[in-house]
């Protein structure tokens, strides 16, 4: 029997990405709003009753406003929003993270998609942590460069529109206040102490991420040297699809840059261990709208139903 899903917020560029990811699907059985009814709450609610599974893809509040409209016990939700990303009842979305998350996606009902800047900080940072090589209590930083699309149809349209202001042709970094919206999942998410200095920086281009964590390499508990963290995380991360730890030194085959946009229209996110017997860089490299949106969503629903992981998705 095919599975119900019902999209809400499918206008928009994650909805839309994930509606495009069901075309060719045939275990799925897509329920549709027309688009003048798309935020009327009597409509959105008769198609997330009838769904065996909703994707929400609003901002928070509608998020919230969607999950108190369930009334049939036995429809699951997948949020792509930050609304529920940090409440103990929900599966956080990243099974590459332990077992214990992958099994608590696989038997969910309720699961929060992680945020973009989150999934590269938390896939660098957790297994440290885990593993007791970074200490929870380490003061640690990170930057983390994003193309437009993270910022949704707005800021689509800013950067897309006929006249706009020179500020928008350089890097341009936000989030000055250390309020980002992700910091509560990256720290509850890894177990660190404090919540992390982080500095997200958007530029001209539609979609693609590189964050990244340096560290100094004395501080860590033990393998104190890059070539011993790049075995570590190729060891952790061994069985996984959608995440590739690159060999020691692979950015010198990019001339030694690392740029935002290598994965942009993939679903697999990389990692890359760099630096030298004193200060290393950690970074994840991935596309915002695959791994950090769309694609994560749609790995947690093929762990759901049991199928194939990577259906759908591209690797
Ligand atoms: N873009 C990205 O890279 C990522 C986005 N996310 C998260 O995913 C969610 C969606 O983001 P994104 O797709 O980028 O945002 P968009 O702004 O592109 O889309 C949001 C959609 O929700 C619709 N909407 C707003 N309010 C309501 C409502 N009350 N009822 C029904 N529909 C409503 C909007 O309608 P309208 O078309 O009229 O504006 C729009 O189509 C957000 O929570 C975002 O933070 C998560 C990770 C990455
Ligand atoms: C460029 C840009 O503005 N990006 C967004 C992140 C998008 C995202 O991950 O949003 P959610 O937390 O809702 O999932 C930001 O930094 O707020």
């Amino acid at each position: 029997m095919k599975t119900k899903i019902f999209v809400d917020g499918s206008e928009g560029t994650t909805g839309l990405r994930i509606h495009e990811r069901f075309k060719d699907r045939q275990d799925i059985d897509l329920l549709t709003i027309s688009p003048e009814l798309r935020k009327d709450g009597a409509e959105r609610k008769k198609l997330i009753n009838a769904s065996d599974i909703t994707f929400l893809c609003l901002p928070d509040a509608a998020a919230k406003e969607s999950v108190a409209m369930v009334e049939n016990e036995k429809v699951k939700i997948i949020d792509t929003s930050t609304a529920h990303r940090t409440n103990s009842d929900w599966a956080y979305g990243f099974p590459e993270l332990s077992l214990e998350h992958r099994t608590k996606i696989q038997k969910g009902k309720r699961i929060a998609v992680p945020g973009c800047h989150a999934t590269g900080f938390i896939a660098l940072v957790y297994p440290l942590i885990k593993k007791g090589i970074l200490p929870a209590d380490y003061p640690i930083s990170s930057f983390s460069l994003t193309g437009y699309s993270g910022g949704g149809k707005k800021m689509i349209a800013e950067y897309e529109a006929k006249t706009r202001g020179r500020e928008y042709d350089a890097p341009r970094e936000y989030a000055l206040s250390q309020q980002h919206k992700h910091l509560k999942e990256m720290k509850l998410i890894t177990g660190l102490n404090r919540e992390p200095l982080f500095s997200p920086i958007v530029a001209d281009y539609y979609s693609g991420m590189l964050v990244s964590v340096p560290l100094y390499a004395d501080m860590l508990l033990k393998l104190h040297t890059p070539e011993l963290i790049q075995e570590f995380f190729a060891d952790y991360y061994k069985n996984e699809l959608f995440v590739k730890v690159m060999p020691y030194g692979a950015e010198a085959d990019k001339k030694g840059f690392l740029s935002g946009i290598d994965c942009s229209g993939w679903d697999g996110l990389n990692i890359y261990i760099a630096g030298n017997a004193e200060r290393l860089v950690l970074s994840s490299q991935f596309d915002n709208l695959g791994k950090g949106a769309s694609g994560a969503a749609i790995q947690c629903l093929n762990l759901m139903l049991g199928c194939r992981e990577n259906e759908g998705l591209s690797l």
